[in-house]
């Protein structure tokens, strides 16, 4: 399946407040397209407040995230939600059958395609005929992956995917990932498997304590040599 086109998110200045916590300080970053970015850091850092920020999930207490130089703001929520799909570390399924659910945001889907997109994630092509009802925390975020690549996404936001899974299952959501990228798509992975991280993505940004302390290629990432997975 092809996607359209890879696109720049910038963030500049975000500030996220919540009551008098701040969960994200001062954060400037460019994520560049057509590449996989890694969100790295210790567990409460802001990585998941982060991944939220680029599809609006979630909006800054002040500053600004642009996309391709547009602020998000500006263009049609739902429509950014196409373009920058978000698979959450808590995945939400809609309807009462994988199917239906592979469906909410593209109708049109065939049954062809939608046992093809399970496949893709792992899945056996007769999960879309299971009951959303019962499934396992990994198999329902990796219909939650299904559901979001129904949509052809520009860009891929994913939340810990493969923290629930097995090894042969989580090298499908690695493969994932590494052909939307050889499709020119953009990934932004948030991971606490380093080796995850210095195997899919071609720049780390490191979160500690709601700012960022580092952001480049996996080689020059200092976190990820301190904290080897
Ligand atoms: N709605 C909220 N109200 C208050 N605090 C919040 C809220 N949402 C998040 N936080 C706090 O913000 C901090 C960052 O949370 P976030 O989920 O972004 O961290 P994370 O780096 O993804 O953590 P983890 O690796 O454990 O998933 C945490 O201390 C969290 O408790």
């Amino acid at each position: 399946m092809g996607r359209s086109r890879a696109v720049t998110l910038v963030l500049e200045s975000v500030r996220v407040r919540r009551g008098d916590a701040v969960i994200l300080e001062d954060v400037g970053a460019t994520i560049r397209s057509g590449r996989c970015t890694a969100i790295a850091g210790p567990s409460g850092a802001g990585k998941s407040t982060l991944l939220r920020l680029l599809n609006r999930m979630l909006e800054p207490t002040s500053g600004r995230v642009l996309l391709d130089g547009t602020p998000l703001p500006a263009l049609d929520v739902l429509a950014l939600r196409r373009r920058v799909g978000l698979v959450a570390q808590q995945p939400t399924l809609l309807t009462d059958t994988v199917l239906d659910d592979l469906r909410v945001g593209c109708p049109d889907l065939t049954e062809e395609d939608a046992r093809s997109l399970l496949v893709e994630t792992g899945l056996p092509p007769t999960f879309a005929d299971r009951p959303t009802a019962g499934l396992s925390g990994g198999e329902a975020q990796r219909v939650c992956l299904a559901r979001t690549l129904a949509l052809r996404p520009e860009v891929l936001l994913l939340d810990e995917p493969t923290s629930a899974l097995d090894r042969a299952s989580a090298e499908a959501i690695e493969q994932v990932v590494k052909d939307l990228r050889a499709a020119g798509g953009t990934a932004v992975l948030v991971s606490h498997d380093t080796a995850q991280a210095r195997r899919l993505a071609d720049d780390v940004i490191v979160l500690r304590a709601g700012r960022l302390t580092e952001h480049g290629p996996p080689e020059e990432i200092e976190y990820l040599r301190a904290v080897a997975s």
